[in-house]
């Protein structure tokens, strides 16, 4: 029997239409139903038996905690249902990487999810979604995808959803990792070149089904002549974690450094992460993080660091599990 594959639908460009076919940027997100995007792509038939639900049809960017936890526990449950051999996602691209990131820490299973988005809208010339659900039905539905995490097809490549980040926000070409893609898909069938070390999914210590709420963390972005309003605004909101997004190597400025040992005295865990776009933050180089008792969020975009200290502190406030966590993940 064929594969069965759902989809589910949460909205974005992927299920975008413009005005006109020269519309390629111009245009409203999350308005096609997922069956209607489904009935447009017959060749999907001959890939998988697909069913779709529509969970959201939400831009991206308006993603929060909630819907997080909603679409995570609908992973999880048809996860385990043995019906279903895969799960395919469709979202806005602008988030996508912070949802498969909490996808691949908190979903046990080694049933492949993946991730997909698209630039351009179906009504675009050129559109790039189509290809994109294709080919993440496809890798969904297929044995070799299994216990590699999650993954994001986008521009026929295979992206560990842990690594990847949207990097332009025009061309196809958006999905990037200083890692590499994990593979390519072609014409259905996947050829791998890599799979990721940190721990995902079946080998994750964090399981949805256990996480009820998520606690409130949020970042603080580094710059000259940085002013330290910000961090102390968050402070008194009662954050459980900052990430600063620093400069360089994760630098921070001398007066935030005095706001954040602050925060720190008052029980916030301080995430130092950096705001360049590759690279890795070392431990107490720019900053001595053993002595502020300071975590260094190691190669996560901030972004993605606020997605692992939301979840690490589901389950445990330590400093030291912290950081544990940050090598880990
Ligand atoms: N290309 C896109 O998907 C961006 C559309 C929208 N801002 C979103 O993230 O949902």
């Amino acid at each position: 029997a064929q594969p069965h594959v759902v989809v589910l639908a949460t909205g974005g460009t992927i299920a975008g239409a413009g005005a006109s076919a020269a519309n390629s940027a111009t245009y409203a997100a999350a308005k096609v139903p997922v069956d209607k995007l489904l009935a447009g792509l017959p060749e999907l038939s001959s890939v998988a038996k697909v069913s779709g639900e529509q969970v959201f049809q939400i831009a991206s960017e308006s993603f929060t905690n909630e819907h997080l936890l909603k679409l995570g526990q609908r992973v999880s449950a048809l996860s385990k249902q043995p019906d279903v051999d895969g799960i395919v996602i469709t979202h806005g691209t602008d988030t996508l990487e912070e949802t498969a990131y909490f996808l691949s820490l908190v979903v046990h299973t080694t049933k492949p999810i993946v991730v997909v988005g698209s630039m351009r809208p179906g009504t675009a010339l050129s559109a790039d979604g189509a290809l994109n659900l294709y080919d993440a039905v496809s890798v969904a539905a297929s044995k070799d995808a299994a216990g590699k995490g999650v993954l994001v097809t986008m521009n026929d490549e295979i992206q560990s959803g842990r690594d990847v980040s949207k990097t332009i926000n025009i061309k196809t070409e958006a999905f990037k990792s200083q890692w590499g893609p994990l593979g390519m898909v072609v014409e259905g069938k996947n050829y791998w070149f890599r799979a990721p070390v940190k721990r995902h999914t079946m080998n994750s210590e964090f399981n949805i089904d256990d996480i009820k709420a998520l606690p409130a963390v949020d970042i603080v972005y580094g710059y000259s002549n940085m002013n330290t309003t910000g961090i102390e605004a968050y402070g008194k909101a009662g954050v459980k974690a900052l990430v600063h997004a620093g400069t360089g190597n994760g630098s921070v400025a001398a007066q935030a450094v005095d706001s954040l040992k602050a925060l720190r005295a008052q029980g916030v865990q301080i995430v130092r992460s950096a705001r360049v776009p590759d690279g890795f933050v070392l431990r107490n180089a720019e900053q001595p993080d053993d002595k502020y008792d300071w975590v260094v969020a190691h190669d996560l975009r901030p972004q993605k660091a606020r997605i692992l200290a939301m979840v690490a502190l589901t389950k445990t406030n330590d400093s030291k599990e912290l950081q544990r966590i940050f090598w880990e993940y």
